[in-house]
């Protein structure tokens, strides 16, 4: 994911400056000429007074409980990834230290036995099902080959990627007579790394040469965006980049309130107005306030929306016109948030979503919490839409940069090879 660094790598990271009004009226005028009225889809109370603020949590406010939560487990003496490795980890071979300045290689093994733990429920399905059935067997033969789709299916590699795995497993067994089992898993695992990098768009996120990198994140309810908007943001400010969030989610006050709490926790600006208004008009103000205040990075937040309701789907598609209009070529990465839970419903969300608004990345959260990994390679390989993050925990660490060979080899219990290109 070295593309963040592209434009401005080594830059420190500005003082943001304060609050700034912004004129209510602009903004609402410039949103109505986009598009068509807003639809019917959440509170329609008036707009107040705009709100373009990052209010820290007062001391003792009693958070949300779902907030509450992430707080608590944020609190020192709970595990925590020290920042500077992070850093050291996401820069790659020529990274600096913040801390010495000095130029240090990654800490690759640790980073991969740690993706390895957190995917662990993944690799008990795959890597460890997949040892089971070739545990003393000596001839590849088609009773084993069904167990094998049995396996991959469950991993939510889904029947049309499984049987295209299984084809190209009996032909490489027929071409190259295989016949040891261990050569299968080897067949398996590079075409699963074949379908992790299968992708349409650049697999890296490429920063404009000027003005604001904009980021539209979407997706449906729960999936985690807000979370995720968070993690995103606290690793932009780890590599020096100014970062602004807004909060186009207005339909609910916790949502606001949630995005809030991320912006003090990183300790960067967050643009909201109250619950009802006009998430269009909210986004508008947002990147004026981002380039008045020559921010790098500006993530949107909107609500969660079933990718199944066409008005919530149209209302996306007005606030992507108001972006572009007040920013040329903006959104600049449309990221769409799956929850790696929802196993084969992601695809199809995927594909309405992309349909709708053109997503160009993905996040995968919750691959902690499942046993179904899989999912990934049938997304990548369905739909050509490079995974940008993977998110394995509630952490503010607990996101990486997708790395399709550390992926696959996470999910087949391989210790990474230091040797090989990928
Ligand atoms: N285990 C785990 N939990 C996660 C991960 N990412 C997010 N969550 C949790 O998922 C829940 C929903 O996350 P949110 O960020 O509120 O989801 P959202 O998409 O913004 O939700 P809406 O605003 O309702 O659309 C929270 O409890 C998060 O802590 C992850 O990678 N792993």
């Amino acid at each position: 994911m070295l593309g963040w660094f592209k434009k401005k790598f080594g830059k420190k990271q500005e003082e943001q400056k304060g609050p700034v009004q912004a004129e209510e009226s602009v903004a609402a005028k410039a949103v109505s000429e986009v598009g068509e009225e807003r639809p019917e889809s959440g509170p329609q109370t008036p707009p107040e007074p705009v709100d373009v603020s990052a209010p820290p949590t007062p001391a003792g406010e009693p958070l949300p409980e779902k907030e509450a939560v992430e707080a608590e487990s944020a609190e020192p003496g709970k595990e925590q990834e020290p920042a500077a490795e992070e850093a050291l980890v996401k820069t790659g071979p020529s990274a600096t230290r913040p801390d010495t300045g000095e130029q240090e290689k990654p800490v690759r093994k640790s980073m991969f036995q740690r993706l390895q733990e957190r995917l662990s429920k993944t690799r008990e399905t795959l890597a460890s099902r997949l040892d089971t059935l070739f545990l003393g067997k000596k001839q590849i033969d088609e009773e084993l080959l069904d167990e094998l789709e049995e396996i991959l299916i469950t991993a939510d590699l889904g029947v049309r990627t499984t049987q295209e795995l299984l084809d190209a497993a009996r032909t490489r067994v027929k071409r190259d007579q295989l016949s040891d089992p261990q050569a299968l898993k080897e067949v398996l695992r590079e075409k699963i790394y074949e379908y992790l990098q299968a992708s349409d768009q650049p697999a890296e996120l490429v920063m404009p040469e000027s003005g604001p990198f904009v980021i539209m994140v979407v997706g449906v309810n729960g999936v985690g965006k807000t979370t995720s908007i968070g993690k995103i943001a606290a690793k932009f400010v780890r590599s020096g980049q100014s970062v602004l969030l807004v909060a186009g989610d207005t339909f609910r006050a916790a949502a606001i309130d949630q995005l809030k709490i991320w912006g003090d926790r990183v300790g960067v600006d967050v643009v909201a107005r109250d619950p009802g208004s006009d998430p269009s008009s909210v986004v508008y103000e947002g990147l004026e306030y981002g380039v008045a205040n020559d921010i790098d990075v500006i993530i949107i937040d909107t609500a969660g929306r079933l990718h199944t309701s066409v008005n919530l789907m149209e209302e996306l598609k007005k606030i992507r016109r108001v972006i572009g209009k007040k920013m040329a070529g903006a959104p600049h990465e449309v990221m769409l948030v799956l929850d790696a839970t929802t196993g084969q419903n992601s695809i199809s969300q995927a594909r309405m979503f992309s349909e709708a608004v053109g997503v160009t990345g993905l996040t995968l959260t919750k691959l902690d919490g499942t046993a179904k990994g899989g999912i990934v390679a049938n997304i990548c390989r369905e739909l050509g839409i490079p995974v940008r993050f993977i998110g394995i925990g509630e952490q503010i660490d607990d996101l990486r940069d997708f790395d399709a060979r550390e992926f696959v080899d996470a999910l087949f219990n391989r210790e990474p090879d230091e040797t090989r290109q990928s």
